[in-house]
């Protein structure tokens, strides 16, 4: 099932738990606006260059759309448009003034060099700064892009709009980024896992931990968890992956990451096939990469009995139903993943307000948010008797409708 269609399934099923009127289910379904660019750019060797860029609106009912912007060669447009929709969601869970959107651009960019990736970007800019702002859509990183990414839009949308640092979160400090963003995901799937531990009498010291993914969110994941006594077991790229029973010594793979740019040859673990990640002896389980990697060819091989999704839209629908039966507890994409977005809002926030924040008060300002996220959450889980992932839609399904129908259609 690819992504657009597991993700209108659930939103579905928690429409339907919710008893929500058919037109309005139609209405939260069909994003609000799909913008669709090309970006042809001149390369280092004076070639030409044509990409499709990609941003999908969802909805605003509960403020501006809020969605990072993904740099990957598999960008599109269903995929664009499910990872739209879960950040409306997303935004809702995480109860912050936001509705959802996400963009991309189906590039390779480790086969770009600097100044190209830094031109492809001000291009799509160009062709998308009359539909983005403050107030009406603000973008963030997400796979592939990162801070410098966010500095390069914030000039390009400022050269027609006037210096806006708030247009984007995720940007250097230098720039008025949040201390704490770079962090802020792989913080929030710490504070999460807690979170869920928590009910089952249980702390993160101890457990035996796979991650899948060592970019942004997974290496902060990796780390902060270790720090907390968290034994990481097993850890895997695009370059490779590796394996150490003993737990494997998170800062010395950061630093040979730095150095070798991916896993492939450290030396503090055993190599093993990536493919096996997934299904590798381990109590919790955390895809931070792409979507759709757990799914029924997998599912029944999972050894995990909790699955924290840092990515978005790891689990495939039918490998829910196989997880379920076994089970093992998924925690969702829209609460786990929620602590980036949610720094981002703080940014936002701080930006508009031009002060900054301690760190200090931001993750402590975070860690209330993911704590009442849960809450939240689980209330949901009580109310209609289901697992968490339906807890999570219906507790985001139902505050932007509510938003939507208070605002109403007149026109
Ligand atoms: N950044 C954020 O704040 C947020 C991100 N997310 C989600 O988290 C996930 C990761 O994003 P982020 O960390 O920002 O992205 P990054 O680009 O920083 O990192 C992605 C990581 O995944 C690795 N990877 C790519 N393909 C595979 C594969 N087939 N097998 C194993 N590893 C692979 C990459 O390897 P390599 O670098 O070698 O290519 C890299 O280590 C995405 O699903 C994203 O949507 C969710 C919420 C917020
Ligand atoms: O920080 C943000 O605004 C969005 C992050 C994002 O894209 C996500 O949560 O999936």
């Amino acid at each position: 099932m690819n992504a657009l269609a597991a993700t209108n399934r659930n939103f579905k099923l928690a429409a339907r738990l919710l008893g929500l009127d058919s037109k309005l289910q139609k209405s939260l379904l069909i994003p609000f606006r799909e913008i669709k660019v090309e970006c042809t750019i001149p390369k280092d060797d004076g070639t030409l260059a044509s990409f499709v860029g990609f941003r999908v609106q969802h909805d605003n009912a509960r403020g501006p759309m809020k969605g990072g912007i993904r740099y990957h060669p598999e960008v599109d447009p269903d995929e664009v448009n499910a990872l739209a929709q879960l950040m409306t969601w997303k935004t809702a869970v995480a109860n912050i003034p936001y509705g959802g959107a996400k963009g991309g651009i189906g590039c390779n960019p480790g086969d770009l060099s600097i100044s190209e990736l830094e031109r492809l970007t001000r291009v799509f800019t160009q062709k998308i700064h009359d539909l983005v702002g403050v107030h009406t859509d603000v973008p963030a990183p997400d796979m592939g892009t990162n801070p410098q990414t966010m500095a390069w839009i914030l000039d390009e949308y400022s050269k027609f709009h006037g210096y806006s640092p708030a247009v984007v979160t995720g940007k250097p400090t230098d720039l008025g980024g949040s201390l704490g963003r770079d962090a802020a995901t792989g913080r929030g799937v710490l504070f999460a896992t807690e979170a869920l531990l928590k009910e089952y009498g249980k702390s993160i010291a101890g457990q035996r931990i796979v991650v899948q993914g060592f970019g942004n969110v997974g290496s902060w994941a990796a780390q902060l968890l270790s720090e907390q006594g968290g034994k990481i077991v097993a850890v895997s790229d695009i370059t490779g992956a590796i394996k150490n029973s003993s737990g494997i010594d998170i800062p010395s793979l950061l630093n040979h990451v730095k150095e070798s740019r991916g896993i492939k040859g450290f030396s503090g673990g055993d190599s093993i096939d990536p493919s096996s990640i997934l299904v590798e002896d381990c109590d919790i389980l955390i895809p931070a990469a792409l979507g759709g990697v757990i799914n029924r060819d997998n599912a029944k091989d999972i050894k995990a009995k909790f699955i924290i999704e840092a990515a978005n839209h790891p689990t495939d629908p039918e490998a829910d139903e196989i997880l379920s039966k076994k089970g093992v507890v998924v925690l969702p994409d829209i609460y786990a993943n929620s602590g980036g977005v949610t720094v981002s809002y703080f940014e936002w926030v701080q930006n508009i307000q031009g002060f900054m924040w301690e760190e200090d008060k931001v993750n402590a300002e975070l860690k209330t948010y993911m704590t009442k996220g849960f809450k939240d959450v689980k209330e949901m889980c009580k109310t209609h008797n289901c697992d968490l992932r339906m807890g999570a839609f219906s507790l985001g399904v139902n505050r932007v409708a509510r938003a939507t129908l208070l605002r109403g259609w007149e026109a």
